[in-house]
């Protein structure tokens, strides 16, 4: 099957899933890509920095599925903020990706204390005008990183990757996210093993699905889109099989209140990525 859609608020749509793609490199990678496409994501996460855009251009160009059904994102890296630097490094992923266009381009991490992700942002406003990226939004942002880009420049992202997962459900982002129709996309989103738990294995059981199957039908019925990244071709067939079972009000409930935390204490406030 392939993954239905959510509506952006710029008028264009996102698919409800797609494939993470960090560490998906060399001839392998690009085989990840092709049989996630043949399995039915139509959405792939890439960055610059995942040293990967090129194995994920050649995925996308070598699989029969119609390159505009795909939604290729990629991302901004830290050492490129900054207006002109922003337009460059956007012709370099595009160069790395092969492609002419990209379907959603966001701001890796806001890093406050370089203090140049509006200027940023005023690029990615201009690449969209142009029309080579279709979609823009940003990762890791606060609410109080969202406030100063609308109140500078007005445009409310249609993105935030934010990590997510049942240890760290993000109830307060995920609400100003609603206010502002920002959608919500999940970074890490099986949480790092998170599913093998006692609660999300008996919920599992009475669904008769799998762990990692109960974690991803949370993130879509929180609004968010989750992008598990695998390498297997198995495995990706699993996560995307998630649109025929439904958890209970509270199952969800459950599964956010499991708390503990950030993964590997990335905090965006301070997260220095290069
Ligand atoms: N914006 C940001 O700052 C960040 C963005 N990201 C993005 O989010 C994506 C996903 O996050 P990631 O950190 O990769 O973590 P995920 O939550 O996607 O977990 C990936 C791990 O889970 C395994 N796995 C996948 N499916 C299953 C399954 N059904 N059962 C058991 N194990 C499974 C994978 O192994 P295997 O491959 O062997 O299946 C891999 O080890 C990244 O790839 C990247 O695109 C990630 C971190 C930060
Ligand atoms: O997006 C990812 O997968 C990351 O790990 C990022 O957080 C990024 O590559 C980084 O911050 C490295 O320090």
């Amino acid at each position: 099957m392939t993954s239905p859609t959510r509506r952006l608020n710029d008028g264009r749509t996102l698919p409800a899933i797609g494939l993470g793609t960090y560490g998906l490199r060399g001839d392998d990678g690009v085989a990840a890509v092709v049989s996630a496409l043949a399995a039915g994501y139509r959405l792939v996460d890439t960055a610059l920095n995942y040293e990967n855009e090129r194995e994920v251009g050649e995925g996308v160009r070598a699989s029969p599925v119609d390159r505009a059904d795909v939604a290729v994102t990629t991302k901004l890296p830290g050492r490129h903020h900054g207006f002109d630097a922003t337009l460059r490094s956007f012709e370099e992923s595009l160069a790395n990706l092969g492609l002419d266009y990209v379907d959603l381009y966001l701001i890796h991490w806001p890093l406050p204390a370089v203090d140049k992700y509006v200027d940023s942002w005023r690029a990615m406003i201009r690449l969209r005008e142009e029309g080579v990226v279709r979609s823009i939004g940003v990762s890791n942002f606060t609410a109080a990183h969202l406030k100063r880009l609308v109140g500078e420049t007005g445009v409310i992202p249609a993105v935030n990757q934010i990590e997510l997962h049942p240890r760290f459900a993000q109830r307060e982002l995920l609400a100003v996210h609603e206010k502002h129709s920002i959608v919500t996309e999940s970074w890490s989103p099986l949480g790092s093993g998170v599913g093998r738990g006692t609660l999300i294995t008996a919920i599992a059981e009475t669904h008769a699905v799998t762990p990692s199957q109960v974690v991803l039908r949370w993130h879509l019925q929180l609004g968010a889109v989750p992008i598990p990244k695998s390498a297997d071709e198995q495995r990706q067939r699993e996560n995307l099989d998630v649109f025929r079972f439904e958890l209970s009000d509270a199952e969800v409930e459950a599964i956010s209140t499991l708390g503990s935390g950030r993964l590997w204490d990335a905090d965006p406030e301070t997260h220095e990525e290069f």
